[in-house]
């Protein structure tokens, strides 16, 4: 379901798909993807596990090719990693930090490796992104003395450090309890309100899809098509029985768990 179709303006949005298939050698997984994500705004990946929204990221981020489509990232066409800085942020689901460095020393590596900034610049900067998850004072530590939240602001701090518009996260808040789960949540939403950032994240969480997303996609593996593109809050009044099933999973099992039990 193409919101281009349905009108809504491409012209330099961050993010442009079209008539994208994903998937391995001979199998397809969803065709026919086609969406833009709008400067500034929280943009989720949806659907059950296994419907390819892992898959769909690698795709945008450059780390696979789609079978089919197009992929324009910040008006270019799909990003070629081998060459040159890429114009966004990503930070996969376990973090990917370095386990022998320190926080710190983590954050500055993308620094390190893309600029020519002098080693103070660096280490001030690096500070500065720790600083804005809340993490300065472990900024000396190694990643195995931090908890599941620390560990995932760090990598947030990491996907900052070159100061991108466009950040793609997998599955933030994956293996957190809900507090911290929350509190990354509203890391996410601030970071994206006060500094315009665009962010494209997957997620099955829906309680933080409510929280923060202002537009989502829904991939659908048994018609391997996107079944839903939309603010999730109006996608749970939808018509279409599955779509609504979707985002109200606990509907069902309510409606039984309050019928009068028959009289015996
Ligand atoms: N490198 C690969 N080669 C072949 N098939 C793969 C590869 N990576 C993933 N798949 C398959 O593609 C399908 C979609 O995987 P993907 O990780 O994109 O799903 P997902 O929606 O992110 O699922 P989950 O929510 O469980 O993480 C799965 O059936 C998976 O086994």
């Amino acid at each position: 379901m193409s919101e281009r179709a349905h009108g809504t303006p491409a012209v330099h949005a961050p993010v442009v798909v079209a008539g994208l298939a994903i998937g391995w050698a001979n199998r397809t997984l969803i065709e026919n993807i086609s969406f833009d994500v709008h400067s500034g705004e929280i943009f989720a990946i949806l659907g059950g596990s296994g419907a390819g929204k892992s898959t769909l990221l690698r795709c945008l981020v450059g780390l696979d090719p789609p079978l089919k489509g197009e992929i324009h990232i910040e008006g270019n066409g799909p990003p070629d990693l081998e060459h040159g800085l890429p114009p966004f942020g990503v930070m996969f689901q376990g973090g990917a930090l370095f386990g022998s460095l320190t926080l710190l020393e983590n954050v500055k590596l993308p620094l390190e490796q893309w600029t020519r900034l002098a080693a103070r610049d660096v280490e001030e900067i690096a500070y500065a992104k720790l600083r804005m998850v809340g993490l300065a004072d472990a900024a000396n530590r190694p990643p195995s003395e931090l908890s599941g939240g620390m560990l995932k602001r760090a990598a947030i701090a990491r996907a900052l450090a070159l100061d991108p518009k466009l950040v793609f996260f997998d599955e933030p808040s994956a293996g957190l309890d809900p507090v911290t789960s929350a509190d990354l949540d509203d890391l996410i939403l601030t970071l994206a309100r006060t500094t315009q950032l665009t962010v494209v994240l997957v997620t099955h969480e829906l309680e933080s899809l409510f929280r923060i997303a202002d537009r989502c996609l829904l991939l659908d593996q048994a018609s391997k098509s996107v079944r839903a593109v939309g603010d999730p809050r109006a996608l749970r009044n939808s018509a279409d029985p599955s779509v609504h099933q979707f985002f109200n999973p606990g509907f069902a099992v309510k409606e039984r768990s309050w019928r009068p039990v028959p009289p015996t």
